[in-house]
């Protein structure tokens, strides 16, 4: 089971490599990192659990996260009150963004990371809309569109898999001046 202990933290070498393809059919190894990926998410979300272990809540999990070299993510966005089903639940193998639209957009409150144990204040601008293939663990290719808050979760989360952080894409001069064209999700 993954808890806080197994999730590497800024300044670890793997954080910042980009992350090695996954070949199918999936080995017995990379089937269980991506269940324990997902079942880190919903541990993390419920609140007895969290407490219980420790865990700080995410919404999304990048396998190079827990020193896995993988381009593998898991997605856990969930319903907006307690009982809702989650809004996106989904593990992607081998994403990758192949169109997305002109217009930036960003969280008004900015982003944090699990492997970021510091806040990082300032505007992460990212697409405003993606288009992303991936593969299924069955091996089945997809291809989905995001918007909003989805399409931010998902780029925090394929960024990792790049060795991308989400404070390289801060204006370090300025924080949380964007172009005004710009869209600031609530
Ligand atoms: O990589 C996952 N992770 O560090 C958990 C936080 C995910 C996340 C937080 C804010 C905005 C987008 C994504
Ligand atoms: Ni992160």
């Amino acid at each position: 089971m993954i808890t806080m202990d197994d999730i590497i933290r800024e300044g670890h070498p793997t954080l910042r490599r980009v992350a090695d393809e996954v070949s199918f059919p999936l080995s017995d190894a990379d089937k269980k990192v991506a269940e324990e990926m997902m079942q880190f998410l919903r541990n993390s979300q419920d609140e007895k659990i969290a407490e219980e272990l420790d865990l700080r809540a995410g919404v999304g999990l990048a396998a190079p996260q827990i020193d896995v070299s993988k381009r593998i993510i898991a997605l856990l966005i969930p319903g907006e009150y307690e009982d809702d089903p989650p809004e996106l639940e989904k593990v992607m193998f081998n994403p990758k963004i192949i169109s997305h639209a002109i217009e930036s957009a960003c969280l008004k409150g900015g982003e944090g990371c699990l492997s970021v144990d510091r806040e990082v204040p300032g505007f992460v601008v990212r697409h405003s809309r993606i288009t992303v293939t991936f593969q299924d663990e069955k091996g089945n290719s997809c291809k989905a569109r995001y918007k909003g808050y989805h399409a931010i979760v998902v780029q925090h989360e394929i960024d990792h898999l790049n060795g991308i952080m989400f404070y390289d894409h801060i204006n370090a001069e300025s924080p949380f001046s964007v172009d005004d064209d710009v869209i600031i999700i609530e």
